[in-house]
């Protein structure tokens, strides 16, 4: 038995940081100009990672309320904010890599008629750029950042939206992602949900999370999806 033997499913949605691409570096690259320019105790790539995956807005408080007290980070935030998305767009692309067998699954989806959009809590221009650079942004029907929307994962917002562009219903889609905020937000928008181990889960294993599998690679996702 597969772990979607009793689903049809006709789209995939599919996040980005942690899933498709590793963006570590990237996240790591920006964050370091911009508390540089603060004067400001620079991070390294593990510290990075547990705050990858609820939007720019988090990762930025995050950062700073590690290195400031609470009214310090606070007055600082727009600053640090706008300084972050200055070096981001300088940056992006420049450490990131595919993970293995990401390109191959979103391939085999694509042929296999599944219908795909990405849904990142990234911000959508960034997303868009970095699927470009990379030769994947033509594979994808839709692809909706993180302030594509009026809420972000995990909220199941984004999640519903990419179903109506997609012209499917939840229970004939099913996301792929690294993280808690993928499986609540499918779990949450009915949507059924596969994981890959490999990304950002807030330094927490992702065998505790509520969806229907791991999944080691995208291609064995695909595997999954297509039923071969
Ligand atoms: O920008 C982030 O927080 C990461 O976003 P993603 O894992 O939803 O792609
Ligand atoms: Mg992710």
């Amino acid at each position: 038995m597969g772990a979607l033997d009793s689903y049809t499913i006709r789209a995939a949605i599919i996040d980005l940081d942690g899933t498709l691409f590793d963006t570590a570096g990237d996240f790591t690259a920006a964050l370091n100009g911009m508390l540089s320019g603060l004067g400001a105790r620079p991070i390294d790539l593990s510290e990075t990672i547990e705050y990858i995956g609820k939007g720019t807005e988090h990762l930025i408080a995050s950062v700073l309320g590690a290195r400031y007290d609470a009214d310090a980070a606070s007055a600082l935030f727009d600053r640090a904010y706008a300084d972050y998305q200055t070096e981001y767009q300088r940056i992006n692309g420049h450490h990131a890599t595919l993970y293995p067998g990401a390109a191959e699954g979103v391939a085999a989806l694509r042929e296999g008629g599944i219908r795909l959009a990405c849904v990142t809590n990234k911000p959508l221009r960034f997303a868009a750029g970095l699927l470009a650079q990379f030769g994947l942004a033509g594979d994808f029907d839709h692809v909706f950042g993180g302030d594509s929307f009026a809420r972000k994962k995990p909220d199941p917002l984004p999640m519903r939206e990419a179903c109506r562009a997609l012209g499917v219903t939840p229970a004939e889609t099913v996301a792929l992602g690294d993280s808690e905020n993928d499986a609540l937000a499918a779990r949450a928008a009915g949507i059924a949900s596969l994981i890959v181990p490999y990304g950002y889960n807030h330094g927490r294993p992702v065998q505790d999370l509520d969806c229907n599998a791991i999944v080691g690679t995208l291609l064995e996702a695909a595997a999954l999806i297509l039923k071969r």
